[in-house]
C-alpha cells in the first residue's frame, strides 16, 4: 500500500455552508487537489470551494475528453472515457507513493458521480487506500430550493436521468408519486412534453444551480426553452396525510 491516500470529498449541492465539517477540515490543509470538469471549464466542484483552499495547494483538473460530442453508447466514447479514468487512476495512484490527495466531487460522490470510475479502478488495483465522504445531493438542496416538501405518507419518488429515452422515462413517470429529473440540459423540451402528457406539468418546477450563488427556480411551465446541464426537475409528491393538513 502507498504512503498517501486519496479521499473523495462530497461537497453538497453548491452552497458552501451545506459541506459537512469533515469535509471543510480536509480541504483547507489539502496540498493536492483534483477534480473533474469540461475542457474549457472552470468545473463546478472547483468553483465550490473558492476561497478556501491552502495557499501552496497543487491542483490537478481532470478534463473530460469529450461530453456530448459523440453518443455515450458510441464504442469510440467509451474508449476515451475509459482510458481517460485509467490514465488518471495510474496519476493519483503515482502521487499517493508520498502525499495525500483530495478529489472534489459536487454533491455526493456515490450518486451518478464521476469517481464512480476511478473509484473501482482503484479499488481493484489495491495500492491505495481510498476514503469518500457523503455531501449532500444536489437534488435534496434542489427541493428544499421550491420551499415545499418532497414526499408524503406512502409516496413511491424516483430518479430519472433525462438521458433516458422516452419510453422507460414514460413508464417511470407514470408509475411514481414524486420526480426527480437529473441531467436535463438539452432535453428540457423533451421532459416538459412527456410530463404534459402525464397530467404532471402544472406540478413541476425546475431548479438551476440549486443553492448555488446564481440559483433560478421556477415552475417548468415558466421555464425558457433552454437550460444549463446543472439542473434539476422536481415534481413534489402529494400522499397521504391527516384529513385537515393542506
Ligand atoms: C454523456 C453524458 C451522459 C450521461 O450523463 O449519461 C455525461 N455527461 C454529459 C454531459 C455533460 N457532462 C458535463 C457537462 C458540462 C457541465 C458544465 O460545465 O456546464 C455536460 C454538458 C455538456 O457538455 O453540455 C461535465 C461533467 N459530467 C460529470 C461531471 C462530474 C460529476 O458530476 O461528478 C462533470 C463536471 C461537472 C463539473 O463539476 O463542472 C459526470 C458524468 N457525466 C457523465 C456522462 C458520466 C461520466 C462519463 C462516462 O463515464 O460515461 C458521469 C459520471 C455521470 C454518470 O455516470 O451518470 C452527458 C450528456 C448528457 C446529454 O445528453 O445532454
Ligand atoms: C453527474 S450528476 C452528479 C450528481 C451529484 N453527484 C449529486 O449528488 O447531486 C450531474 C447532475 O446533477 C444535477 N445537479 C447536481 N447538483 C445540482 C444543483 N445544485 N442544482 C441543479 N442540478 C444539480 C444536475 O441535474 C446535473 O446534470
Amino acid at each position: 500500500m502507498n504512503h498517501g491516500k486519496i479521499f473523495c470529498v462530497g461537497l453538497g449541492p453548491g452552497d458552501p455552508d451545506m459541506m459537512s465539517v469533515k469535509a471543510d477540515r480536509l480541504l483547507r490543509n489539502a496540498r493536492h487537489v483534483a477534480y473533474f470538469r469540461k475542457r474549457g471549464h472552470p468545473g463546478k466542484a472547483r468553483q465550490l470551494v473558492n476561497g478556501l483552499l491552502h495557499a501552496e495547494v497543487t491542483e490537478y483538473p481532470m478534463e473530460y475528453p469529450l461530453t456530448t460530442e459523440i453518443p455515450h453508447d458510441d464504442p469510440r466514447y467509451i474508449a476515451q472515457l475509459s482510458s481517460f479514468y485509467q490514465d488518471w487512476q495510474s496519476r493519483l495512484t503515482e502521487l499517493t507513493r508520498s502525499e495525500d490527495v483530495i478529489v472534489l466531487c459536487e454533491g455526493d460522490p456515490f450518486f451518478y458521480g464521476s469517481f464512480m470510475h476511478l473509484y473501482v479502478r482503484l479499488r481493484q488495483a489495491e495500492q491505495v487506500t481510498v476514503e469518500v465522504l457523503p455531501g449532500i445531493p444536489g437534488m435534496v438542496g434542489c427541493w428544499h430550493a421550491t420551499g415545499i416538501p418532497m414526499t408524503w405518507g406512502d409516496d413511491v419518488m424516483s430518479v430519472l436521468p433525462a438521458t433516458l429515452p422516452d419510453t422507460p422515462l414514460r413508464e417511470h413517470m407514470a408509475r411514481s408519486d414524486a420526480l426527480v429529473i437529473m441531467k436535463v440540459g438539452r432535453h428540457l423540451g423533451r421532459i416538459r412534453g412527456l410530463l404534459d402528457e402525464q397530467g404532471k406539468l402544472d406540478r413541476a418546477w425546475l431548479v438551476i444551480n440549486g443553492t448555488m450563488s446564481d440559483q433560478q427556480v421556477m415552475p417548468l411551465r415558466d421555464a425558457p426553452e433552454r437550460c444549463p446541464y446543472f439542473a434539476i426537475i422536481v415534481v413534489h409528491g402529494q400522499g397521504r396525510r391527516p384529513a385537515n393538513d393542506m
